[in-house]
């Protein structure tokens, strides 16, 4: 198991690391305090999205996964079993690369029957106008500076998406957006990631941490943004730090917390580091005008 997990190694340096220097910080944190883990969450983001080929901003798009997203769904879930994780419940979002996912990663753990409960509160952030434009040529019209603002500042939200643009109707018609606890207006129009944690907060607060609480293994199905916004909440992520985290696809996240809920180490990503690394490098060049080889 070893072999597979590895700890967040961070370069202040190098902006493909993720968490950068809050890394470290919370690395010597956790040496004074030694704190004693009491739960462990996984939380990850879906296996890569058909749209990310088109790189395209795709947020509320129903998107099914790429090939590459499904098997590294299945690899998620070779991983954990090779580690001996059982898990309790898993949930996701209501999108279908978040869904499919969660199922693949069980059925490859040989897990199906856990339950997977589904909610719009894990939804990917919604990017409101952006919702379906290309980043290339966002960098290259707008400059790549003002796209890092857009995918990855704390609180800027893009301009909101309105009855006139073309995947509207798709989104809000949608069926599954009846099913909310809140009404089809009241669902966001567009929201940075300040807002995505406010919608995510009271979920985590009121029915993933009585899980946890009743020792059960959960493991979050989510997507990018909502899983920076809930790692930018556990880990104490300050609002200028967020901007260097960077999710790749398709990659468990361990999370080791103490009884009230802080963490105890730094958050592991599991899997082999090279492959992690340039994971991350891949995510954050879509936002470049070109793209690395
Ligand atoms: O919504 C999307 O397209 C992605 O899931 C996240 O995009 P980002 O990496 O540009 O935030």
């Amino acid at each position: 198991m070893l072999s597979m997990v590895i700890q967040i190694s961070v370069n202040s340096h190098d902006c493909t690391t993720i968490g950068t220097d809050f890394v470290t910080r919370r690395a010597a944190a956790a040496r004074q305090s030694f704190r004693m883990s009491k739960y462990k969450v996984f939380v990850m983001r879906h296996g890569e999205g058909a749209w990310t080929k088109e790189n395209r901003f795709c947020s509320w798009v129903d998107q099914r996964l790429s090939e590459d997203g499904v098997k590294e769904a299945l690899a998620c879930g070779h991983l954990l079993k090779e580690a001996g994780y059982h898990l309790d419940v898993v949930f996701t979002s209501l999108l279908s690369r978040s869904i499919h996912t969660a199922w693949l990663l069980l059925e490859a753990m040989g897990q199906e029957w856990v339950p997977v409960v589904r909610t719009w509160r894990l939804n990917e952030r919604h990017y409101g106008a952006l919702i379906g434009l290309n980043r290339a040529e966002m960098a290259l019209n707008h400059g790549e500076e003002q796209v890092k603002q857009w995918r990855r500042s704390y609180d800027l939200t893009p301009p909101p998406i309105d009855e006139s643009h073309p995947y509207f109707l798709e989104i809000y018609n949608d069926r599954r957006y009846s099913t909310c606890d809140v009404s089809k207006e009241d669902l966001p129009k567009s929201e940075s990631l300040k807002d995505v944690l406010e919608r995510l907060q009271p979920y985590w607060d009121g029915t993933i941490v009585p899980e946890i609480k009743q020792g059960k293994l959960v493991l979050i199905s989510g997507h990018g943004n909502s899983c920076r916004a809930l790692l930018k909440h556990l880990e104490g992520i300050s609002d200028a730090d967020i901007v260097n985290v960077t999710l790749p696809t398709g990659t468990p996240i361990l999370i080791e917390l103490d009884e009230n809920f802080r963490p105890t180490k730094p958050m592991q990503l599991l899997g082999d580091q090279k492959a992690i690394q340039a994971a991350i490098r891949k995510v954050e060049d879509q936002g470049k005008v070109k793209q690395r080889a």
